[in-house]
């Protein structure tokens, strides 16, 4: 299982003059865990997922997956091990429109040459949305999309979970949901669950906090203030 190890992390944009997003994040995730990532609107939280999923790259510092570097992996090795071994959620859902709930759960299989065999109806089971694969994601309520999105994330079993607010746009009933199914099972299969939320309901539920405050890391002992 994965162990996300990042060290010295900063992020900065240039434009006119030097914008610092974040800087000197350390800190190391162990498999299987649930770690929620809490901070103020700006405060550098998505960057912080979008570097620890190599989905962006950090100006300084490095994250290692089991000790490799994923700034050092070349581009194809490094969308390998984010297609294999990584699943992500987002607040939008981010389903592809054009292919049915069914198609959207079979797009991580066939990027990673997984058989289906039943795979789909038993992970739309899994999220209470059995029945629906021939569905198009637009007749389905956000709630239910967010649903196919979590199977989605889940279903070629990767190790780690990232997921950046994915109840923002839910109500409190389909939010909780959400979260007590993601929660669920990632502890069900051993996989370890990254969360960014602005929820505090959410952060009862985590094994531990990272409180990201003005691009910092917050002391673990001050992180509930
Ligand atoms: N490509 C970019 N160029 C310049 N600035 C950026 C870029 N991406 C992010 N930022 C800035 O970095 C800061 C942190 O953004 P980030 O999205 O990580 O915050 P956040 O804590 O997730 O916020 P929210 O809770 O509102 O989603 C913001 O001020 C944002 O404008």
């Amino acid at each position: 299982m994965a162990r996300i190890e990042f060290d010295n992390l900063g992020r900065w944009f240039d434009g006119g003059r030097r914008r610092t997003v974040l800087e000197g994040v350390s800190g190391v995730i162990e498999p299987g865990e649930f770690v929620v990532v809490i901070g103020r609107s700006g405060s550098g939280k998505s960057t912080l997922l979008n570097l620890l999923g190599g989905l962006d790259r950090p100006s300084a510092g490095s994250v290692r997956i089991d000790g490799d570097d994923l700034a050092t992996l070349p581009d194809t090795a490094l969308t390998a091990l984010r297609r294999r071994r990584l699943g992500f959620i987002f607040q939008a859902y981010n389903l592809i429109p054009t292919l049915t709930v069914g198609d959207n759960l079979r797009l991580p299989l066939s990027l990673n040459r997984l058989p289906d065999h039943g795979v789909v109806a038993d992970w739309l089971a899994r999220v209470g949305l059995e029945g629906r694969e021939r569905d198009w994601p637009d007749r389905l309520s956000g709630g239910e999309q967010q649903r196919v999105a979590v199977a989605r994330a889940l279903i070629h079993g990767p190790e780690v979970i990232l997921a950046d607010e994915p109840t923002g746009n839910l109500d409190l009933d389909n939010a909780r949901r959400v979260v007590s199914l993601l929660d669920g099972l990632c502890r069900e299969q051993g996989r370890t669950l990254v969360m960014v939320t602005h929820s505090r309901e959410v952060v009862g539920l985590a094994d531990r906090l990272l409180t990201i405050r003005e691009g910092r890391l917050a002391p673990a002992e001050d992180a509930a203030a």
